[in-house]
């Protein structure tokens, strides 16, 4: 049996969620920590950095970053890839969505904010601009995938974490203007595969409901 994993985040979907993917993927017991606001000052000088995610697994000192978390155990659970240069494709989309994560941040930070009117303009703004490069790369990469590894995934012919990053992408892009992905069929196919994949599809219908 795998020494138990616990995830400490706030309880946001945020940059836990992918992580909560792979763990609810995997299929092992884990434990879904999730730390309220007010309980932060007293327990931010736990983490190696002082940031929420991390995960704390027994006899192991903590691990923290997001990505470097994500890469960590999806490894553990046979997702990352088929080989080296799997895994240094999985990084490049990955680090691509990051870039768009940092797009979306100020309408985190509005909706933290109780602006829901700024939040909105936010949201029309990104939706109508900088998000839509976004998606073209994502559904040009499941073009060419299919085209050369019969994949339905963006890497490779089976599911990986990057899946389950661009596809909480697509998620929170989608709260924000529900008919986004109209245009880019594959990515709505990718999005339909990985909620519906063993474990994910469970905690989805579980997991509590959060503003972010
Ligand atoms: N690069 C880090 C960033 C972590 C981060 O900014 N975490 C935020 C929550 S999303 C946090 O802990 N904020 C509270 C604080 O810094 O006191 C990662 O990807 O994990």
């Amino acid at each position: 049996m795998a020494p138990k994993v616990t995830l400490h985040y706030f309880n946001l979907r945020g940059r836990a969620e992918p992580i909560r993917w792979i763990l609810a993927y995997s299929g092992e017991d884990w434990t879904d920590h999730r730390i309220e606001f007010s309980e932060w000052p007293a327990v931010k000088s736990i983490p190696p950095f002082g940031q929420l995610p991390y995960i704390e697994i027994e006899g192991q000192t903590p691990l923290a970053q997001a990505y470097a978390i994500m890469r960590y155990l999806a490894t553990q659970y046979g997702l990352a890839g088929a080989d080296e240069w799997e895994a240094g494709e999985i990084d490049a989309l990955a680090d691509y969505a990051a870039e768009a994560n940092t797009v979306l941040r100020p309408y985190a930070g509005a909706m933290m904010a109780k602006d829901e009117k700024k939040a909105q303009q936010i949201a029309d703004e990104i939706t109508e601009t900088t998000i839509k490069p976004f998606l073209e790369k994502y559904e040009k990469t499941l073009q060419n995938n299919q085209l050369q590894s019969g994949g339905e995934f963006l890497v490779g012919n089976k599911p990986s974490w990057v899946d389950f990053v661009v596809v909480q992408l697509m998620d929170e892009t989608l709260r924000l203007k529900s008919d986004l992905l109209e245009q880019h069929p594959l990515l709505k196919g990718l999005c339909e595969r990985v909620h519906n994949l063993d474990g994910i599809k469970d905690f989805l219908e579980t997991r509590p409901d959060t503003p972010l």
